[in-house]
């Protein structure tokens, strides 16, 4: 019998372990088919079982509609079960959550101030868009996925390691997009005026003394569905060095932890902004960390990419 088999055998037999592999491997597609609403049934098993990290997946998928609608309702009900069953990590959800005020879809119930840093209005921050608690549960959610960064090679539109960026990133998928991630994606919705759906994956950036994300622009070459807009999140900043800087606009944006920084990377017709190209400076000492979202003109489905959309 292949390993595989094995599995399955052992899933079918209820065993949690083998039911959260299963549920795993139907997420990733490999070595079995890809099948999200499969990987929702074998991770309800598990959780049923008693498995925590399956449980708590479970609730990331249903609070980001992975494998069936996005339903913040059964996400909540799913946290609470597991926060009455003494899942210690979805206790803390929970306690982030309540922090937080959201209307009954998970979504904002109030803004952040937003002001203008160009005359144009193309770059904007919100002051304290984050608390300091979100800022470290993102931080949190992405320190043992951080790699060095890549980017997309112009020429061969292939992710490539690539001098422009050196810092190291990690990409928080829908198994990582938590209710508390989902609910700050949903923030970053609302402050770019944007639908969740058009984000690409919130993406986390560390950068040690040195490193620095050279002067570029977010826009994607030959993409159809464009980069229209980026927010960026310092998660931190108790470092020197490490400004955003837009030296068509003469800005220099000094991180505080918490901030947001909205951008368009196009003007009202679509068109590439030139102004918008812009940098992430050296790190002096310490280390910064920074959450970045590329918005995309249009929603996407997550599995298939944006370019799909
Ligand atoms: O690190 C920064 O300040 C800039 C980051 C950036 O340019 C990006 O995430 O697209
Ligand atoms: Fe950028």
């Amino acid at each position: 019998m292949t390993a595989v088999a094995a599995v399955q055998r052992r899933a079918a037999a209820g065993e949690g372990e083998a039911l959260f592999q299963l549920g795993l491997w139907q997420l990733q597609g490999r070595p079995l088919p890809r099948d999200l609403p499969g990987a929702r049934a074998a991770l309800r098993r598990a959780a049923d079982a008693g498995h925590d990290e399956a449980q708590l997946i479970e609730i990331a998928l249903a609070a980001n509609g992975t494998g069936a609608d996005a339903d913040w309702h059964t996400a909540m009900g799913l946290l609470d079960t597991a926060v009455a069953a003494g899942n210690v990590p979805a206790r803390q959800l929970k306690t982030l959550l309540a922090a937080m005020s959201l209307d009954d879809a998970g979504t904002p119930a109030s803004l952040p101030v937003i002001q203008p840093l160009t005359a144009d209005g193309s770059v904007r921050r919100a002051v304290a868009a984050f608390t300091l608690a979100e800022c470290a549960h993102i931080a949190r959610a992405a320190d043992d996925l951080l790699a060095p960064a890549a980017v997309v090679d112009p020429r061969t539109g292939r992710s490539v390691p690539h001098p422009i960026r050196t810092s190291d990133a990690a990409v928080i998928g829908p198994v990582r997009e938590d209710p508390v991630i989902r609910a700050l994606n949903q923030r970053i919705a609302a402050l770019s005026a944007t639908r969740i759906g058009q984000g690409e994956a919130l993406t986390v950036l560390r950068y040690r003394p040195g490193q620095q994300f050279r002067l570029h622009s977010d826009i994607l070459p030959q993409v159809r569905n464009q980069r229209v807009a980026t927010v960026l999140v310092y998660l931190n900043d108790d470092f020197t060095g490490g400004e955003t800087s837009f030296p068509d606009h003469g800005l220099v944006i000094r991180p505080r932890v918490g901030d947001a920084i909205i951008f368009d990377n196009v003007d009202a017709a679509g068109h590439a902004l030139a102004t918008a190209r812009h940098a992430g400076e050296p790190v002096r000492s310490g280390v910064k960390w920074l959450a970045t979202r590329w918005i995309r003109a249009r929603p996407f489905d997550v599995w298939t990419g944006p370019e799909a959309a």
